[in-house]
């Protein structure tokens, strides 16, 4: 089977912020991503969508090393943030991921108070000199995570206190704190009603002004609604990744077809 030549395709490079080459990844025998290679661009919503256990999540933790921490993972091929290997032996992984931030499927706050939450990456990342200088980043973390109307009176509180869509977008402030360059988000809906689910997609629209953003959703009205690319994933391959209005009204391929039209998956 052959990867996507999609992919492929020569867009502006000046708009890629990531591109990836034949990449594998293995947890011990299982090849669990094969042959991937795809350009995803800057201020740009990248949907990965495919039935369960394609691959999709194993994908979108290797743009930030995250596979690193799974012990029988193994990570071939490409990577580049900006031109550079992000598996070159002198890039720690730490400042990747400040670079590459990333909110998961359960909003994780911190056990610590929604203040914390968010200045927990510039502190240990020395973003701030003063007191104040962190303050104002706190506030405008929280501001770009539409949190800080609902968050500004009770800073100090725990901020697993919130409610779940509110720790999910104190999950993206935390985030975007340090100023990352590109937000994965896996599945961030996956676990919020229907009101906050369209409060973070809101934002996810707001978000692509600054980042480049890669969500995984196994919702396809949700790729729809919020990006503008989408990559369709099989058994591990990279099927078809295009402009997402196209993937979801005329895929090439007859397995991207099946899966919107609900034949797989
Ligand atoms: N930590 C792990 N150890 C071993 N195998 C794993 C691990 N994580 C994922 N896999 C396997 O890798 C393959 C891809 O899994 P992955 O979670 O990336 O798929 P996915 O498309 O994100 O699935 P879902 O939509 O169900 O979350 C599956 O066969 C899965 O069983």
């Amino acid at each position: 089977m052959k990867d996507n030549l999609e992919g492929r395709k020569l867009v502006n490079q000046m708009d890629v912020k990531i591109e990836t080459r034949d990449v594998q990844v293995f947890y011990g025998d299982t090849h669990a991503i094969k042959d991937v290679s795809v350009d995803i661009l800057d201020k740009t919503v990248t949907s990965f969508i495919g039935p369960s256990g394609c691959g999709k999540s194993t994908f979108l933790r290797c743009i930030n090393r995250m596979n690193d921490t799974i012990p029988s993972a193994r990570v071939e091929g490409t990577l580049l943030l900006d031109g550079e290997d992000i598996y070159h032996s002198g890039i720690d992984p730490v400042q990747l991921r400040a670079k590459v931030g990333m909110v998961f499927q359960k909003p994780n706050p911190f056990p610590k108070s929604i203040y914390d939450n968010v200045a927990y990456g510039p502190r240990i990342h020395g973003l701030a000199s003063t007191k104040a200088d962190l303050d104002v980043i706190v506030e405008n973390s929280l501001r770009r995570a539409a949190l800080w109307d609902e968050a500004k009176d009770r800073l100090l509180e725990p901020g697993t206190g919130l409610s779940g869509g509110q720790q999910q977008r104190l999950c993206i402030a935390r985030a975007v704190a340090t100023e990352p360059e590109v937000l994965l988000m896996d599945e961030p809906c996956s676990a919020l009603d229907p009101i906050a689910t369209a409060q973070v997609e809101e934002l996810i629209d707001e978000l692509k002004q600054n980042f480049s953003v890669v969500i995984v959703t196994h919702s396809m009205q949700q790729a729809a609604r919020v990006s503008q690319k989408t990559a369709f994933f099989h058994l591990g391959y990279l099927v078809e990744y295009g402009d997402t209005d196209t993937i979801f009204t005329n895929p090439v391929d007859p397995r991207t077809e099946s899966y919107i039209t609900g034949r797989i998956g």
